[in-house]
C-alpha cells in the first residue's frame, strides 16, 4: 500500500478474545479511528427492545430495522454511541440486549442497513482507521489492508469476562459465549468467520500488551509494504 494512504484494518473473532481491546489501543497508537460494530448491533437491538419490537419476529425486525438514527463517535479515546440523539453506551451492554441482540443481528435488512453505515464511517476515516466485529473481513470491507482474525479457549475468555463481571460464575459465562458464538457463526447472511486471507491471532496464552504489540508490528509491516 502507498505510505500515505489511509489503512483500514479489520479485526474479527468470537466474544471475549480481546478485539475491543486491541483495536481501540492499536488505533489510539497508531492514530487511526476506532470502529465498534458490536455496539451498532447492540444499539439497534436496545432500540428494538425499547420500542416494544418483539425480537423473536424476523419479519417485525425486518419492518423496522431503517427507523433508528445510529451515529458512532470514532475517537479511540472515547468512542460514543447514540441512537435518535439518546447515549446508550451504557443501556447497550445489559443482560437483556446481549441476550438479544444475535437473533437481532441476524436478520438480513438490519445486517444491510448497518453494514452500510459501517461502509461510509470507514470510507470518511481520513487517517485510516480499526474496525472489529464479526463479519468485517468477509463482508463488510473485503477490501480492508490488513485482516486479523483473533481467537481464545473457551476457557480463557469466559475467565476474562468473569473478571468484568463481579459475581457471574465462569461455568455459566463460558455457556453463554458457547452459545453466542455458535449463533453468531451459524446464521445465513454474514456469519461470524475468518476471512481467507486473515492473520489468525490466538490470544490464549497471550497479555493484552503483547496482542496490542503484535498487531501494531503487522499493521506497520503492511505500511511499510513488507
Ligand atoms: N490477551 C488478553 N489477556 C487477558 N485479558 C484480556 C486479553 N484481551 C482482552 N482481555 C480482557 O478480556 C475482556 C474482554 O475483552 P474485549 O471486550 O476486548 O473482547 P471482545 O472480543 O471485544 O468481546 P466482545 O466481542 O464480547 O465485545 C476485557 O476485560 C479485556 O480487558
Ligand atoms: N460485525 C458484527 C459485530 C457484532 N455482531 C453481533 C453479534 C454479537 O453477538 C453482537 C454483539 O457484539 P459484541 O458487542 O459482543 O462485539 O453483535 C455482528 O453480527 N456483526
Amino acid at each position: 500500500m502507498e505510505s500515505a494512504t489511509p489503512v483500514i484494518v479489520a479485526i474479527d473473532g468470537p466474544s471475549g478474545t480481546g478485539k475491543s481491546s486491541t483495536s481501540k489501543a492499536v488505533a489510539a497508537q497508531l492514530g487511526l479511528s476506532y470502529l465498534d460494530t458490536g455496539a451498532q448491533y447492540r444499539a439497534i437491538t436496545w432500540w428494538m427492545v425499547n420500542n416494544g419490537i418483539d425480537t423473536d419476529d424476523p419479519t417485525a425486525i425486518a419492518a423496522a430495522a431503517g427507523k433508528p438514527e445510529i451515529v458512532s463517535g470514532t475517537d479511540p479515546q472515547g468512542p460514543t454511541i447514540t441512537v435518535d440523539g439518546v447515549d446508550v453506551a451504557g443501556p447497550i451492554r445489559t443482560q437483556e440486549v446481549t441476550s438479544k441482540v444475535s437473533a437481532v443481528s441476524a436478520v438480513p435488512e438490519v445486517r444491510a442497513r448497518i453494514t452500510e453505515l459501517q461502509r461510509s464511517i470507514a470510507a470518511s476515516a481520513a487517517h485510516g482507521i480499526v474496525v472489529e466485529g464479526r463479519d468485517i473481513g468477509t463482508t463488510v470491507l473485503p477490501d480492508a489492508h490488513l485482516k486479523i482474525f483473533l481467537t481464545a479457549s473457551p476457557e480463557a475468555r469466559a475467565a476474562r469476562r468473569s473478571g468484568e463481571l463481579k459475581g457471574v460464575d465462569v461455568h455459566s459465562t463460558r455457556e453463554a459465549l458457547i452459545k453466542r458464538d455458535a449463533a453468531d457463526s451459524s446464521r445465513k447472511t454474514s456469519p461470524l468467520a475468518k476471512a481467507d486471507d486473515a492473520v489468525e491471532v490466538d490470544t490464549t496464552e497471550l497479555t493484552l500488551a503483547q496482542v496490542i504489540e503484535c498487531v501494531v508490528t503487522l499493521v506497520e509491516e503492511k505500511r511499510a509494504g513488507k
